[in-house]
Parts: C-alpha cells; sequence; structure tokens
C-alpha cells in the first residue's frame, strides 16, 4: 500500500513579517496558521503521516501541536533555510513513505481536493505543484529597470504542496546538496524531470508580510475558509 507523508515547513523565523512570534503560530481567528494545514492533514485519506519541522523556543506550542494532531509523527528543528529544513524532514521519511508532499505552514488554505489530485497525479508525474498562472504583465527587471516583457500565458507563481515521488526528491537533494534552492521542484528539474503544474486557486497564497494576515483574516471572516 503506497504510503504518503507530509513535510510541515515551519521553522521560519518571519523576518519579513517582523515580531517576536513567527507567523505560523499567531492566531488566524480561532487557530494558529500552522494548525490549517494540520486539520487537512489530519481529514484526509491520502496523506498517513505528518512529520513537522520547527524553529528552537516553541517546543510547548510544538509539543501541544503533536497531541492535538494523531498524524504528526515526529517533529525537530528544522534548519537555518528552508531547503535545510527539507533535507532534515527528508532524512527523518527516508525508508518510510512512497510520496512526500513537502508544504509551507505559512500557506493555511490547503484544500482537502487538492491533495487528492496532488497525490494522484505524482503517481504519473513523479513531481506536481500547485500554481496560478500570472494575472499581471510580468517584466524582467534589472536594478529597478525593466529589461524586457515576459510572456504572462508561460509565467506561473508557484506555491505547496509540492508532491514528489520519495525517492525522486531524496535524490535530487542528494545530487544538489550544496545549493539552497527557494523551492523543491529545482531539485528535480535539474534531474530532466518537468513537473505537472496543477492549476490552483490564489487563496493557497503564502502569509508572507503582514498584509498578508490581513488578507488571510478577511477571507476567514467572509466564511470563504
Ligand atoms: N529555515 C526555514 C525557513 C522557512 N521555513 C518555512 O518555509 C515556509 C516558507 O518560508 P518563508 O515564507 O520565507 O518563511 P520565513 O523564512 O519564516 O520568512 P522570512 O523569509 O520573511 O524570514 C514557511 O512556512 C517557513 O516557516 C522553514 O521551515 N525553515
Ligand atoms: C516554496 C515556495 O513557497 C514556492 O513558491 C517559496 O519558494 C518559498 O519561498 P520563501 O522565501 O522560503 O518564502
Amino acid at each position: 500500500m503506497v504510503k504518503t507523508c507530509a513535510i510541515l515547513c515551519a521553522a521560519g523565523k518571519g523576518t519579513r513579517f517582523g515580531g517576536d512570534t513567527p507567523k505560523q503560530f499567531l492566531f488566524l481567528k480561532d487557530k494558529m496558521v500552522i494548525e490549517y494545514s494540520l486539520e487537512v492533514f489530519e481529514k484526509s485519506h491520502f496523506i498517513d503521516g505528518v512529520v513537522m519541522l520547527v524553529p528552537q523556543g516553541f517546543e510547548d506550542i510544538v509539543k501541544s501541536l503533536k497531541e492535538k494532531y494523531s498524524k504528526v509523527i515526529y517533529w525537530d528543528y528544522g534548519g537555518k533555510e528552508r531547503a535545510d529544513t527539507v533535507k532534515k524532514g527528508l532524512e527523518i521519511l527516508k525508508n518510510k513513505c512512497d510520496i512526500v508532499a513537502i508544504h509551507d505552514a505559512a500557506r493555511p488554505f490547503i484544500t482537502l481536493q487538492l491533495i487528492e489530485k496532488l497525490v494522484k497525479e505524482v503517481e504519473v508525474h513523479l513531481a506536481v505543484a500547485p500554481g496560478i498562472l500570472a494575472k499581471d504583465t510580468v517584466k524582467f527587471v534589472v536594478d529597478g529597470h525593466i529589461q524586457k516583457t515576459l510572456p504572462r500565458f508561460n509565467i506561473c507563481l508557484i506555491q505547496t504542496p509540492q508532491v514528489f515521488k520519495f525517492d525522486l526528491i531524496y535524490k535530487g537533494y542528494k545530487m544538489f546538496k550544496d545549493e539552497l534552492f527557494t523551492d523543491d521542484l529545482q531539485y528535480v528539474e535539474l534531474m530532466g524531470i518537468k513537473p505537472k503544474i496543477i492549476e490552483n486557486s490564489s487563496v493557497n497564497f503564502k502569509i508572507t508580510t503582514k498584509e498578508d494576515l490581513l488578507i488571510a483574516e478577511a477571507i476567514v471572516e467572509k466564511g470563504y475558509w
């Protein structure tokens, strides 16, 4: 039976957001940002276990989350960069799962339907991720000056969970162990894989700055979530 585990990347400090509490532990109405993803993983028939990577200093919160969400099988401290965090998650899950979903805890609005589609598609495509096609005109800019306009219909803003056959992404992170790519897809793109993109809602945005939390609050307040 194919086993799918999630690596929940929650070890960031939230520099761009500011404040003492990392954004993934801030409350969004009645629960923490991170709990929105944990709840979906808990309910999903396509996720068998969750490994949570967290920053140092929030052990009480983390232990309470592990108690509350039965699918959290393990937690550990993340690394300096997101890629370092993912590497730790992959080592924890080595030989323990067939498919891995790597997700930003700062993206609270994932759905059961999205998880199901990503996990089903990865059987065929080996690497799959949600994304949204650019809705604005896109320019290539250097030192504040436009160099050229990029073809908008070929520009996709990539989200998470990024889902992989475990052995593939594990091999990618080993092959390019000195790289610190900003997402996980790049580790398999350089292996010649062309990951499949699943067009998704822009509601699955990443809470990065304070303004993003205001938008997230409005989404929850309006009952959109
Ligand atoms: N060393 C890191 C850095 C980031 N993340 C996680 O990766 C996701 C996306 O990262 P980002 O939005 O950049 O979060 P931060 O690194 O916390 O933000 P900043 O860059 O503003 O510090 C977040 O859920 C974050 O917690 C992580 O697990 N480990
Ligand atoms: C992984 C990611 O969310 C895909 O868009 C993004 O690259 C994370 O970037 P960050 O700077 O670590 O937030």
